[in-house]
């Protein structure tokens, strides 16, 4: 499979009216700013705006703070590590960007291997994001019938894109959720353990999906391997060529702003040693896999580290030099959203760019 990304025509950059004013500096790509409206991020160069405009946050990855937990009977978990305002972008949904057709040779491949988890969601009917083994922390949002959170699809440098925004006010410490159900394609529909009174009981029960297997009840237990961090994946950035899948999300030259991941994690586990964390590793990318949706090259990159206290690990921006993967310590796996780069947008018939194959 290949994809490359579209490159943005100057003339169909979107450029909006506003203007920036020291005494109203609102007005500068806030809500009535042609492009919010119309979900369409301004373009660096382009936007009057110039560095005060606030309408580049996925380019920018104007992340919420965010926190890695251990759920009950449904794996990892993310917290508000801050409180997060309704309709606050909250990140990314980063992963492999694959064709309709290759996301359900991926499911069919998945099920095959007894891949219990379900991490594809649909961009459009033609376009997929696997965040199943590359993907950004949004990876982790577990599904609820009455979610905080839902995914929201925008357009970014003519891209179709999608982010995960706050559907309410949530408070610092509580889990994010959105709702999985008309996009599952996890094959088969999952027991639900949201626990809302309105439960629709399985994961994905309003979803067309793929419609692959039969129901599927697994819970994680306490002792579940894919509790060891050693087997989650995680995202590293460095080494993402064009022969290597597509990662959907933010092109080079941007910030990366995760403003850290701190785990906490129940001292003497060493389930959860840092070494072991659950991002993302492109160390085995080959040609056969697929390209990202995400961060290309020339990016600050984002690593997990040991704070020193054991037990908890953070992910915190760092200007790391890229490493040959012969030079790359085994363990350490550098995180998200690097070096991901854009996913195509089905509007477009003429892209030359952007487009995912197999
Ligand atoms: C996108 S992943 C979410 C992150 C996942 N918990 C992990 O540890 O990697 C989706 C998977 O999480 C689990 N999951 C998410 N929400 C759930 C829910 N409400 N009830 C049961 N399992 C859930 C299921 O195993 C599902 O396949």
């Amino acid at each position: 499979m290949s994809y490359r990304h579209k490159k943005l025509k100057e003339e169909d950059v979107a450029v909006c009216e506003c203007k920036y004013g020291v005494n109203d500096p609102e007005t500068a790509c806030g809500e009535r700013c042609l492009n919010v409206l119309t979900s369409t991020e301004c373009t660096l160069g382009y936007c009057q705006s110039g560095e005060n405009c606030r309408n580049q946050r996925f380019q920018k990855c104007e992340y919420a703070k965010t926190k890695l937990f251990r759920t009950e009977g449904r794996g990892w978990g993310l917290l508000a590590d801050e409180n997060i305002k309704a309709g606050q972008f909250i990140m990314e949904y980063c992963g492999e960007v694959l064709s309709s057709e290759a996301a359900k040779k991926r499911c069919l491949a998945y099920e095959a291997h007894k891949v219990k988890d379900a991490y594809i969601i649909s961009v459009n009917a033609n376009y997929f994001i696997d965040a199943t083994k590359k993907g950004s922390l949004a990876r982790f949002i577990n599904h609820s019938c009455q979610p905080n959170c839902e995914t929201r699809k925008w357009i970014v440098l003519g891209e179709t894109r999608v982010g995960i925004f706050a559907k309410r006010d949530i408070s610092v410490g509580m889990e994010l959720s959105y709702n999985y159900n008309f996009e599952w394609y996890g094959g088969a529909p999952v027991r639900c353990l949201c626990g809302a009174a309105n439960c629709s009981l399985f994961l994905g029960s309003k979803s067309q999906g793929f419609k692959l297997a039969q129901e599927c009840s697994h819970v994680w237990e306490e002792e579940d391997n894919r509790y060891i961090v050693d087997n989650l994946p995680l995202y590293g950035t460095t080494n993402d060529d064009e022969s290597s899948p597509m990662i959907s999300g933010t092109s080079g030259g941007n910030e990366h702003s995760y403003k850290g991941c701190n785990q906490v994690c129940e001292e003497g586990d060493n389930r959860y040693i840092v070494d072991n964390l659950p991002l993302y590793d492109t160390t085995n990318d080959d040609e056969s896999s697929p390209v990202i949706s995400g961060t290309s090259g020339g990016n600050e990159h984002t690593k997990i580290l040991n704070d020193g206290e054991g037990s908890t690990f953070k992910v915190e921006p760092t200007n790391s030099t890229i490493k040959k993967k012969s030079q790359r310590k085994p363990k350490l796996k550098a995180l998200l959203q690097s070096d991901v780069t854009n996913i195509g947008d089905d509007k477009d018939e003429d892209i030359e760019e952007g487009e995912a194959t197999e």
